[in-house]
């Protein structure tokens, strides 16, 4: 394997910000420091950029069946996408089907990812129940597998929506095998009730997606997640973070001593409601579940996530042309499939409005986008720093360069970008995975079949006290 030295770039991880050379030698971190030329193959100069860590995407729905049609990237498309926008790893939601074999939902993952990705990746595994079938899988899901968070549905009533004696029971499940639990946190049965009273008045236009799932229903689910949680003695991660009242909840029970943790998404922190009432049906690209919300919740949101209330960026990248997939809700908002593109941009959008504008500094930034997801999901530190023995997924990145989002100009296999016309300022020059460049000076230069599946770890299984990986500080 070629033997390469990234020189002259300034070093950013979730800890420090210094200018040294990176040595990678057979894909992974050999020695960091100067003088390292000697029998190097390939010198890479990144005079005047910054070297990351790759970016980890903690939340993302490839080639995913959902609102009667499947999501328009696959896992070569958007792995490809993911790697323009220097994201090196992604852990996908594996979903799974009531009454039937949780190892038969993986399989069927296992054959819609392997050998078609261009970085590494992992998946999340859905619970929908929980019975003596399930409890008997679970085990080796998670010690085998390397499948170590489990993702509970507290909305999409009559589709994925659990209860809240499964939630809890998949909690005491979780705690004893050392795995997560993630929640969509949104009160379901109320927001169907609101759904059917507004199509009842006629109102089926894109903003009532919005207006039928008010923030007090993500509130009120995030703060019951959050108490079970508690009670369970579980480790609760709340994905797609979207408001105040939520993260008021994550505060509370953090200063409680609980053990939860929450994310949000490049498109809660710069784009709102007022999307959704975009004429000719245009709203419909910005039908995301939690919905865009009022602006000042952004600032709520870019506060967590600069003073540690929230600790990670996913993309929720669920994607869906415009024409042939979100006008299946033409006349009756809740057949809008819910998602938007967003795994290419969310790096350089957080990097660009985040740093950039002075909100969060650059090792929060490296942390947020890439570190804290490794430790919480079981991958630190063979992902998610620049350090020696760590994989080689490098992001050189350029913090001058500018580009205009476009769908003109994006890898992702869909018919709009939601963030269309919008500048960002930094961008991801070349992405090394494994030491491997897949892109090289803005060109893909990967394979599909490079990405390879990753097993994670147990929290408690790691040769530490227990949490102290997810509880390093945010520097
Ligand atoms: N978020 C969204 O609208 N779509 C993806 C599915 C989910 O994460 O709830
Ligand atoms: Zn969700
Ligand atoms: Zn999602």
């Amino acid at each position: 394997m070629a033997k390469r030295l990234i020189k002259n770039g300034i070093i950013v991880t979730a800890a420090d910000t210094y200018k040294a050379d990176v040595l990678i030698e057979d894909g992974v971190i050999a020695q960091i420091g100067f003088g390292l030329e000697e029998n190097v193959s390939e010198i890479i100069d990144a005079e005047g950029k910054y070297v990351f860590p790759g970016g980890i995407d903690p939340h993302t729905h490839l080639e995913m069946p959902f609102g009667g049609t499947v999501t328009a990237d696959d896992f070569a498309t958007g792995t490809m996408a993911a790697a323009f926008g220097g994201t090196t790893t992604i852990i996908d939601f594996c979903l799974t089907t009531k009454g039937k074999p949780l190892s038969e939902s993986i399989a069927a993952w296992h054959k819609k990812a392997d050998g078609k990705a261009a970085i590494d990746y992992g998946f999340h595994l859905m619970i929908g129940e929980i019975n003596g079938e399930v409890l008997a899988e679970l085990p080796s899901i998670v010690a085998e597998e390397g499948i170590t968070s489990l993702k509970v549905f507290m909305a999409y009533k009559h589709v994925f929506q659990a209860d809240d004696g499964t939630l809890f029971r998949t909690m005491l499940a979780a705690k004893e095998l050392g795995a997560m639990v993630m929640v969509h946190a949104e009160n379901g049965d109320v927001i169907e009730f609101l759904i059917q009273k507004a199509l009842e008045a006629g109102q089926t236009e894109p903003i009532y997606h919005a207006l039928t799932r008010p923030s007090i229903l993500e509130g009120e689910a995030t703060g019951r997640a959050a108490k079970l949680a508690a009670l369970a003695g579980a480790r609760l991660y709340v994905v797609h973070v979207t408001c105040a009242e939520a993260v008021q909840q994550i505060a509370e029970a953090r200063l409680q001593g609980v053990d939860i943790w929450g994310e949000t998404c490049p498109q809660y922190l710069v784009l709102d409601k007022s999307s959704l009432e975009k004429p000719d049906f245009e709203g419909a690209k910005y039908v995301w579940s939690p919905p865009l919300r009022e602006p000042f919740h952004q600032d709520v949101l870019w506060h967590a996530l600069s003073s540690g209330q929230l600790q990670t960026l996913g993309s929720d990248h669920c994607s869906f042309n415009f024409e042939g997939q979100k006008d299946l809700g033409l006349d009756d908002f809740s057949k809008i499939p819910n998602g938007g593109p967003t795994i290419e941009d969310r790096f350089s959008l957080f990097y660009s409005e985040g740093v950039h504008k002075g909100r969060i500094t650059l090792n929060q930034f490296a942390d947020i986008v890439s570190t804290r997801s490794a430790k919480l999901f079981g991958l630190f530190p063979q992902k998610g720093t620049i350090a020696v023995g760590s994989d080689a997924d490098i992001v050189i990145f350029d913090p001058l360069a500018q580009r205009t989002l476009s769908v003109k100009n994006q890898h992702m296999n869909v018919d709009y970008n939601p963030f269309e016309g919008m500048t960002v300022t930094g961008q991801p020059v070349s992405v090394m995975s494994r030491g491997e460049f897949v892109i090289r000076d803005r060109q893909f230069v990967g394979s599909l079949a490079a990405g390879r599946y990753l097993k994670r770890a147990p929290f408690h299984s790691a040769n530490e006290p227990l949490s102290t990986a997810a509880d390093a500080p945010a520097t």
